[in-house]
């Protein structure tokens, strides 16, 4: 039998990686047709999200066991905050929005159910069961958002969300992602079948609660 690795949580969770990968939030972002008050909702809502996933990923500093693990967590910490949250305050400036606006937003029921699962999980697990609750967002954009710039109705000029495409898909995004898989590959190759099964609990409840994140932007729900 292979050893595990990130492709098997995927295979063992197939049905939520692909109800999250292939919401049609994410088909109507790669189309141009997503309303502009759902792309509006969901990314103020994920400003909030960003502040709490920092929290999760400075806890994963806290657990680490080595410098080497420490600095591959402020890695993604430092994507976060240079790279995404640049990217939200930027396009809700362009909407009128203040950055100490978005600070004070009330946060949507999925915002909540999210990032506290993700930092309960880290809180009262060890540093594996925290990355495996964080890899549907660390991977997951990479993936949708390479799938977004593949498909053929997806025209850079001309369609609305191409710049958030375009960050998750580019170099510096990119690079955190592979950075992730490869240390998850290295962590997972050896763990035993029961692990394994708890992990992919881990790994589907995160899935499931990304696509209620898209859920939350399509129907604006708080
Ligand atoms: C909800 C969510 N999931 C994932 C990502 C990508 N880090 C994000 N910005 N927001």
């Amino acid at each position: 039998m292979p050893q595990p690795s990130f492709q098997t949580l995927t295979q063992a969770c197939s049905a939520e990686w692909r109800a999250y990968c292939q919401h049609s939030f994410v088909q109507q972002l790669a189309d141009g047709s997503l309303p502009k008050e759902s792309f509006q909702h969901y990314l103020k809502q994920d400003y909030l999200f960003l502040i709490h996933f920092s929290r999760a990923w400075a806890l994963a500093i806290y657990k680490s066991r080595s410098l080497a693990e420490m600095r591959a967590a402020l890695d993604s910490l430092k994507t976060i905050m240079d790279v995404e949250l640049g990217l939200h305050v930027g396009y809700c400036q362009a909407w009128g929005i203040a950055e100490d606006a978005l600070e004070t937003l009330p946060e949507a029921r999925a915002t909540t159910a999210y990032t506290r699962y993700v930092l309960d999980t880290g809180l009262r697990g060890d540093l594996l069961d925290l990355h495996v609750a964080l890899a549907p967002c660390i991977i997951g954009y990479g993936v949708i958002a390479k799938w977004v710039e593949a498909q053929p109705g997806f025209d850079a000029s001309s369609n609305p969300y191409a710049s958030w495409a375009a960050m998750y898909a580019g170099e510096d995004y990119q690079k955190a992602m592979n950075a992730e898989l490869t240390w998850l590959d290295g962590r997972l190759a050896h763990i035993s079948d029961q692990r394994l099964a708890e992990l992919a609990r881990i790994f589907a409840e995160a899935s499931r609660l990304e696509a209620d994140f898209w859920q939350m932007g399509l129907d604006l729900a708080a």
